[in-house]
C-alpha cells in the first residue's frame, strides 16, 4: 500500500513517563496504519494506553513524557499531491511545525467538551479562532464559515447560538461545538478520544452519526478511542486492540468480531454487551487484574489472566503473527504463522 492509501503510519511508538526519578513505560512498540478515508477504533481496558498513544502522535503529552518512534508518518493529500510529514522528527511539541498541522491537517476531539471550551469566550469566537489563526481570514469571513459549520453540524439557530457562552449549551450541543472547532480548518484526520462518553445514549448516537457522515461523505479519516463495542461495530472499518500499552490484535471489523484470535480480545468481547452481535450472550468478567505498569515482567502481559498461558508465554518478547492478510495477533498460539514484528 502506498502513501496515497495510508494517511497515518506509526511504527514502534514508545512513550514513558518519568516521575519520582522512575521511568514507567506506558506505550510499547505500538505500530499501526490508518487507511485514508476509513475509521479505526482503538479499544482496550481503562489505562491500557489508548489516550497516551494518540496524545503522543499529536504531541499533547506533558513535560514528563518521553516519546520516541521509528516512524510517525502523516501523509497529507493536498491538491492531488502527497506531502509526507515525519512527526517523530519534530522536536518541539508546541513549535510552529506541530501547530501548523494541528487544525488544518489533524485534529482531536476529547471526551469532556468543557475541557476543550473556554467558559469565558463566546462559542462562535472559539470556533473562528483556529480559522483566523491558520488562514488569516477576516473576522467577517470567519463568522460566515462558522455559521455554515454550525448548520452542517445541526446546531439550531446558528446566528443566535454563535454569540452564546458554553454554559448556555447542553452537553450534546457543547460536543458539537468541539467538533466544529476540530473541523473548521477542514482537517483530513480526526482523532476522537471517547467523544460521547459524557453524553446520554440518544445524543451519543447523533454525534456518532455525524462523525460517520464526515467519513463517508467527505472522506475524512477517523480514529475513535472507545470502550463501547456497539459503537465499534457501527463505526469502525478496522480495530486495534490494546493491552498494557501494546497492540495485541489488529484487523478488520470482521477479523476482530468474527475471527477473534487473541485471548484478551475474546475475553473483552465476552465482557461487554454488543447489540445485535450476541444473541443470548452471557456477560463475563475478565479474571484477575491489570498488572501495574511500573512492575512488569517479561513475556506476555496477559499471561497471568490467560486460560491458554504456557511457560513460553512468560519469556522474552512476544512477537505479532499475521494469521490472515492484515490480521495481526501478538500471541504464541499463532506462532506457526509469519512473524510480522
Ligand atoms: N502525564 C502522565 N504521567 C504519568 N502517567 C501517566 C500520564 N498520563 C497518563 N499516564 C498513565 O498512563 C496509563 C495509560 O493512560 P491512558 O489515559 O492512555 O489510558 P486509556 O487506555 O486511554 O484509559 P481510559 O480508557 O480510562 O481513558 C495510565 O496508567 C495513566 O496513569
Amino acid at each position: 500500500m502506498d502513501n496515497r492509501e495510508i494517511i497515518l503510519d506509526v511504527k514502534k511508538l514508545n512513550t514513558s513517563f518519568v516521575s519520582d526519578r522512575k521511568e514507567v513505560r506506558i506505550v510499547k512498540d505500538v505500530s499501526f496504519q490508518l487507511k485514508r478515508g476509513t475509521a479505526l477504533a482503538v479499544v482496550g481496558e481503562s489505562g491500557c494506553g489508548k489516550s497516551v498513544t494518540m496524545n503522543s502522535i499529536m504531541r499533547f503529552t506533558g513535560p514528563n513524557a518521553r516519546v520516541s518512534a521509528e516512524n510517525i508518518q502523516y501523509n497529507a493529500l493536498k491538491d492531488g499531491k502527497i506531502i509526507e510529514h515525519h512527526l517523530e522528527n519534530i522536536k518541539k511539541p508546541n513549535g510552529p511545525e506541530m501547530r501548523a498541522l494541528r487544525g488544518p491537517d489533524m485534529s482531536m476531539v476529547f471526551q469532556d467538551p468543557m475541557s476543550s471550551l473556554n467558559p469565558v469566550y463566546k462559542v462562535g469566537d472559539q470556533v473562528a479562532e483556529g480559522l483566523i489563526q491558520h488562514t488569516g481570514m477576516s473576522k467577517k469571513e470567519a463568522k460566515e464559515k462558522v455559521l455554515t459549520m454550525f448548520r452542517k453540524l445541526g446546531i439550531p439557530d446558528p446566528e443566535e447560538r454563535i454569540n452564546c457562552y458554553p454554559h448556555e449549551f447542553s452537553g450534546g450541543m457543547k460536543q458539537r461545538v468541539v467538533i466544529a472547532i476540530a473541523m473548521i480548518c477542514n482537517p483530513e484526520l480526526i482523532i476522537c478520544d471517547e467523544p460521547t462518553t459524557a453524553l446520554d445514549v440518544t445524543i451519543q448516537a447523533q454525534i456518532m452519526e455525524l462523525l460517520k457522515g464526515l467519513q463517508i461523505n467527505e472522506g475524512k479519516s477517523i480514529i475513535l478511542i472507545t470502550h463501547n463495542m456497539g459503537l465499534v461495530a457501527e463505526m469502525a472499518d478496522e480495530v486495534c486492540v490494546m493491552y498494557m500499552g501494546r497492540v495485541v490484535e489488529f484487523g478488520t471489523l470482521e477479523d476482530i468480531f468474527d475471527h477473534t484470535a487473541h485471548p484478551y480480545t475474546q475475553a473483552l468481547l465476552r465482557s461487554v454487551p454488543v447489540l445485535g452481535l450476541a444473541d443470548g450472550q452471557k456477560l463475563e468478567t475478565i479474571p484477575g487484574a491489570t498488572p501495574n505498569p511500573a512492575d512488569l515482567k517479561e513475556g506476555c502481559e496477559f499471561a497471568d489472566r490467560c486460560p491458554y498461558a504456557q511457560e513460553s508465554c512468560r519469556k522474552g518478547k512476544i512477537p505479532a503473527f499475521e494469521i490472515a492478510p492484515g490480521h495481526r495477533v501478538r500471541c504464541l498460539r499463532y506462532d506457526t504463522f509469519p512473524e510480522v514484528d
